[in-house]
């Protein structure tokens, strides 16, 4: 929604230091999804003339940022740190009325804010290559490392703190300038960590954020050609789009796309933890997870105990605003995401799926002001199915039964994705089998598909990124490039 306001109710962007308004004098609403009436706040809709100012100031500002010990990059990091856990409560709040999710886990995902920014911080006294022996006796030869140089972050709106920090934290320490361009949806939260950044200290154009539209702003990070680096999370149309445009121009590019997520449940396992992931993995934050479980395959001997037990807790879950403590789920984040769930839902019943509950939007006269979809289970599912092949991102589950587990490997693998998987079981040789044979950048045992942990590298295979890996030390592959030298007197 484009709305015409006074400057001084918006949010600014952020670029060369300094707060401000866009060169097009326009602004967006940012509105709360669990109460469409309410208006969080304006943020800039920008215009390829800002996000131009903020990648000329990124590359002013590289060449002292790159000159900078890692050590006095850390420092600026830890103050960061230390500011966003001082305003804990205020960004969670901020990101729970512009996206949905409840405070509980806004709290929780701000805390990791924190944590990434205290990892990498320390990142910066970490070595950064290696010594090679050289064929020549009299001739030292070692690998350090650069940065690439103006880093464009492309970001969504499920993890509107972890994921800007996970992407901007190893770009800085690394030596890099940023450009940030988040979700429409949760600019002003991002705004908030802009701030921290701000009063932290950093140098004028080390960081800069441009609000706006995701093909003019993000499009134009795409293809800017003074951005060296672009990293993106989102949907895989638009990282392919980022992907093909980077490729042209011979830019570096990181795409961490879709999941459709499987959790096996093998016949030994207990049942109780498996239903409890299951209900975690795929519903909590609204299914709006790349790491969501998404299909669950139960083997047929536990198949209706399994059932039972699933739907009888799906349907005891509290939908709510976020701000109410005796909420569990939320709404969804936008009104396109809403309707992008309910298609899903009306597909599976038009493919033959049999809806066990859920199925639309709640009856409830106080959710009838937010984007709510009621968790929604699945069965009768076969692997051709939509509602079994494509991301959903919404709080919608798919049971397929299975006899074995070889063929409950071979289902969970016939789809384009491969993100995360888990396995529910005691037996060994399954858990061997699944760590071999699941083609998933993460597999988990005995534990939900969601949840990753920020030092471990994070990524997928297949369709869901572009094989490169975020977060942990796997970082340093995409936001530095490697320099071989060769020296002698
Ligand atoms: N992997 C993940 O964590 C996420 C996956 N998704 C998937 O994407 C679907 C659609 O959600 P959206 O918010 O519409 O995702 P999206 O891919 O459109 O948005 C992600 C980011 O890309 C930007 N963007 C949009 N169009 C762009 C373009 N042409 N060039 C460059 N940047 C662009 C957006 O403004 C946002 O900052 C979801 O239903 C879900 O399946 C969405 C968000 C996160
Ligand atoms: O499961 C998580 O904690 C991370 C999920 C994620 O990266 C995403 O949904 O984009």
């Amino acid at each position: 929604m484009t709305i015409e306001t006074k400057q001084e109710q918006a949010y600014l962007n952020y670029i060369d230091g300094i707060w401000s308004p866009s060169v097009t004098g326009r602004v967006t609403a940012s509105i709360n999804p669990a109460n469409t009436s309410e208006i969080v706040g304006y943020v800039q809709d920008s215009g390829e003339a800002d996000l131009d100012l903020a990648v000329s100031a990124a590359n002013r500002a590289k060449g002292a940022w790159r000159k900078l010990s890692g050590a006095a990059r850390g420092d600026y990091l830890f103050k960061v740190a230390n500011l966003l856990e001082l305003r804990l409560a205020d960004i969670a709040e901020t990101m729970m009325r512009e996206m949905g999710k409840t405070l509980a886990e806004c709290k929780g995902e701000t805390a990791r804010g924190v944590a990434i920014l205290r990892y990498y911080a320390g990142e910066g006294m970490r070595k950064i290559g290696d010594v090679i022996p050289s064929t020549d006796n009299e001739a030292m030869m070692f690998t350090t490392r650069v940065p690439l140089g103006v880093v464009g972050v492309i970001t969504p709106w499920n993890f509107p703190v972890a994921i800007p920090m996970w992407k901007m934290a190893p770009a800085l320490i690394y030596g890099n300038t940023v450009v940030i361009k988040p979700a429409i949806e949760t600019s002003i939260t991002a705004a908030k960590l802009l701030a921290c950044f701000e009063e932290a200290g950093l140098p004028p154009g080390v960081i800069n954020m441009v609000t706006g539209d995701g093909a003019v702003i993000g499009g134009g990070i795409a293809q800017h050609p003074d951005i060296q680096g672009i990293t993106f999370t989102g949907s895989n149309n638009v990282g392919k789009q980022i992907g093909q445009a980077a490729l042209s121009r011979g830019a570096k590019y990181q795409l961490e796309m879709g999941g459709k997520n499987p959790l096996i449940v093998a016949e030994d396992a207990n049942l109780d933890l498996a239903v409890e992931a299951a209900i975690s993995g795929g519903l909590k934050s609204t299914g709006q997870k790349c790491t969501a479980t998404s299909r669950i395959l139960v083997q047929a001997s536990v198949y209706e105990t399994f059932r039972t037990k699933l739907v009888d807790q799906v349907k005891r879950l509290k939908l709510g605003n976020g701000n109410d403590s005796a909420t569990w789920m939320g709404p969804c984040a936008n009104e396109k995401q809403r309707d992008t769930v309910l298609s899903y839902i009306d597909k599976g019943i038009v493919e033959g799926a049999n809806l066990l509950c859920g199925g639309g939007i709640p009856a409830d006269e106080e959710l009838n002001n937010g984007y709510y979809v009621q968790p929604t289970v699945f069965d009768g599912v076969t692997s051709n199915m939509t509602i079994a092949q494509e991301e959903i991102f919404g709080p919608v589950l798919a049971l397929i039964p299975f006899d074995h587990l070889e063929e409950a490997i071979s289902l969970a693998n016939d789809v384009e994705y491969g993100l995360s998987a888990s396995i529910f079981t005691q037996n060994i040789g399954n858990i061997l089998a699944f760590i071999a044979d699941m083609d998933a950048g993460l597999v988990r045992i005995n534990a939900e598909t969601a949840g990753v942990e920020l030092q471990a590298p994070f990524g997928g295979m297949k369709q869901s990124s572009s094989h490169s890996r975020e977060q942990g030390q796997a970082a340093i592959e995409f936001f530095t490039s490697i320099k071989t030298v060769f020296l002698k007197a």
